[in-house]
Formats: C-alpha cells, sequence, structure tokens
C-alpha cells in the first residue's frame, strides 16, 4: 500500500524529514488492541508493540499511539514490529475518561474533517449538532452536517430544517442524504476529498453504520484477519478502524467515537462565543444568565441578536459538565487508594 493512499502529506512528510529515522519506517495506525498496533506502512499492514521505554515513560493516554497516528517503527517481521515515536498530531480528538476528569482517552488523531450525523426525522436535534461542533472545535476538526434520511420528509420540510440549522450554527457545509437511496455514494464522495481523514460523529441510530457502509463498499468486509495470523495465534476477528475509501479519503470509525460527548470548555467558548462576548457586559461578575438584573446575555435575546435556544442549550452543557466535575469529586473522595492517588498527582504536577 502507497501512504499516500494512507493520508500521507506534505505536513506528514515534513515531521518525518525532521525525525532522525535511519533505521525507523513509517506507518500509520490502523487499529488499536490493547498494547498491540496495526500499521499501515509501504511493505503492508504489520503488527507493532511499543518500546518499554515509551511504555514506562508514558504519563498518561495521550503519550501512547492512536488510531489515525502516524509512527516510526522498526520492523522486523510481519509480526514482530517495534513503535519507537509518534509524530506530531495536528487534531487530536479525545474523551474523558469515566471518573477521571485529568485523564482523557484518545479517540482519534490526525482527523481532518468530522461527519456530524443528523437523521432529519422525529430524532432531529439542533443542539446535539452544536454539541458536536464544540467538540470539533476543541479538536482543531472541521466540521461537516449531514443530515440524513431525507426519504422520511418532505422537501417543504427539509428546506426549512435546513434554514434553521443555518440560523442557529452560521454557514457550515450541510449535506442532505438518504443512505437509501441509489444516489447515495456519489452524493457522499462529493465531500470525501483525496487524502483527507475523516470521522463519523452523530447519537444512536442517526445511520452512521449505513453510511460507512455505503462509503467504504465492500472494502471493509475484504480486510484480511492480521491477529489470526500473528503469532500469538489469536483468532479473534478484528477488523480496522481505519478505512481507506475509494473516494481516496479516509474514514476513522473506532468505537469509542460511537460515545464522544462534552470534553472541554474551550471548544464552548468557540461555539458559544456570542454569549461570553454579551456576559462581559452584564452588572454581575458571576452572571448566570437566568434570573439577575442587567443581563447583557438576556438583553441580547430580547433585541433579537442571539438565539434564546443557544443560551438554553448553554446552561444545559454548562450543567452537565459541573455535575460531570461534582460526580468526579465525590469519586475522588472515596478514593482510598492512596497509592494511585499519589501517581496521579505527580502526573498532573509534571504538565
Ligand atoms: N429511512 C431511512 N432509514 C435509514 C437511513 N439510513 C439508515 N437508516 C436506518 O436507521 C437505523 C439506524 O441506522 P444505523 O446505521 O445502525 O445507525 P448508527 O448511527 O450506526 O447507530 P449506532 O450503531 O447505534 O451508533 C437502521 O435501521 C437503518 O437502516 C435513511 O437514509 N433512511
Ligand atoms: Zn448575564
Amino acid at each position: 500500500m502507497k501512504l499516500q493512499q494512507l493520508g500521507y502529506n506534505k505536513e506528514v512528510e515534513h515531521h518525518w524529514n525532521k525525525s532522525d529515522h535511519e533505521e525507523f519506517i513509517l506507518g500509520r495506525v490502523l487499529l488499536v488492541h490493547k498494547d498491540r498496533y496495526i500499521v499501515g506502512t509501504e511493505k503492508g499492514d504489520l503488527s507493532a508493540e511499543i518500546t518499554g521505554n515509551m511504555r514506562y515513560t508514558a504519563t498518561s493516554s495521550l503519550d501512547f499511539p492512536a488510531v489515525g497516528d502516524w509512527v516510526a517503527l522498526i520492523a522486523y517481521d510481519a509480526y514482530t514490529s517495534i513503535i519507537h515515536k509518534i509524530l506530531p498530531r495536528h487534531s487530536l480528538i479525545t474523551r474523558k475518561a469515566a471518573g477521571n476528569a485529568k485523564q482523557s482517552q484518545v479517540i482519534g488523531a490526525n482527523i481532518d474533517y468530522a461527519l456530524i450525523v443528523q437523521e432529519v426525522g422525529r430524532d432531529f436535534n439542533i443542539n446535539r449538532i452544536e454539541r458536536y461542533l464544540a467538540i470539533c472545535n476543541t479538536s482543531n476538526i472541521q466540521p461537516i452536517v449531514i443530515l440524513n434520511k431525507i426519504d422520511l420528509i418532505e422537501n417543504d420540510a427539509l428546506l426549512l430544517l435546513i434554514e434553521k440549522v443555518k440560523q442557529r450554527l452560521g454557514d457550515i457545509p450541510i449535506l442532505t442524504i438518504s443512505a437509501y437511496k441509489e444516489s447515495a455514494l456519489v452524493e457522499l464522495e462529493k465531500i470525501v476529498l483525496k487524502g483527507k481523514t475523516y470521522c463519523l460523529l452523530g447519537s444512536s441510530g442517526v445511520g452512521k453504520s449505513t453510511l460507512v457502509n455505503v462509503l467504504a463498499k465492500k472494502e471493509r468486509m475484504s480486510t484480511k484477519n492480521i491477529s489470526s495470523q500473528s503469532k500469538r495465534g489469536q483468532h479473534t476477528t478484528t477488523h480496522r478502524e481505519l478505512i481507506t475509501l475509494n473516494a481516496g479519503g479516509i474514514l476513522i470509525d473506532t468505537p469509542g467515537m460511537r460515545e464522544i460527548g462534552m470534553d472541554s470548555s474551550n471548544g464552548m467558548q468557540k461555539t458559544f462565543e456570542k454569549i461570553i462576548h454579551y456576559s462581559q457586559f452584564c452588572k454581575f461578575n458571576d452572571c448566570s444568565h437566568t434570573v439577575e438584573l442587567g443581563c447583557a446575555v438576556k438583553e441580547a435575546i430580547q433585541k433579537g441578536e442571539l438565539h434564546i435556544e443557544t443560551l438554553e442549550n448553554y446552561l444545559r452543557l454548562e450543567r452537565e459538565k459541573e455535575h460531570f466535575e461534582e460526580s468526579i469529586a465525590q469519586k475522588r473522595k472515596k478514593d482510598k487508594d492512596f497509592g494511585k492517588m499519589v501517581k496521579r498527582m505527580k502526573n498532573i504536577k509534571k504538565r
């Protein structure tokens, strides 16, 4: 396989040339399975592990390779390769590990575009799109909204929905589609650029798997089962989580991607920048924009400069964040494992 098919580009080339790589070869992580990595290289797909040094110096999950990472490795044979280095990432999508606010779980690396999938049927929900936009903003990923299942509604109703999305979220690219229609692949391929890496975000049932199958056609089924050939004699069926598409793009589809939610506040700031802007002019510094007098945010809503739904969604996400942080605090209290605690504190200090 040519590295270009895996998304090799000028930026990766730059990082690669800068690194001292005499004995190494370059590859992209296709799948992570516990401490084994399947890495796509010009020599084919290799089963790899990381160096002991990498394992012992790691202070968080960010220090381990993730699906989509470019890595420098030494290939001894198809089943014995060692990853020595992770090349700098240009984007990273993470979520909080349950029960530990400081620990992030890496979901995917070097993703260019997120396809935010929503269905136009009963489950249509602009707040959710806004939430995924926040994730894109935090992660340095470009958003594209896909409104799926347009076979379920009339054209007039669809136009209305599109208008609503644009009013709320501004000028973001929107593709309307029905995964059931013959034309779905052609429509999707219009937004898939050669060499660019994509992921799908969206809640359960919006049609992500159906769209992946349309995009990947049979490719996904025909990937050979690498782990069954490995020396360890595993027979679990694995499939790649990084798939190359006929259209020339690359799709990252990991189970973790499907469980993603709110992660960080930076993304919220960009998405809700209007609210942040107006709140500077609130009478009280700690204004909650709900009941206070002299609230500039509420004024802006009255003047029609801000949507009430945006404020409601903002407040809801803030509450969720608070709740999340609270439950973490409770867990900490209960945490009697002193050793673990000390280690965690050390990790935090190092940053
Ligand atoms: N009417 C209609 N149904 C669709 C369309 N695309 C997908 N579906 C159906 O919607 C249901 C959910 O689709 P999935 O692809 O499993 O949804 P998903 O987002 O992958 O869901 P999770 O796997 O739970 O994350 C299935 O019954 C699909 O057949 C569409 O364009 N139109
Ligand atoms: Zn206010």
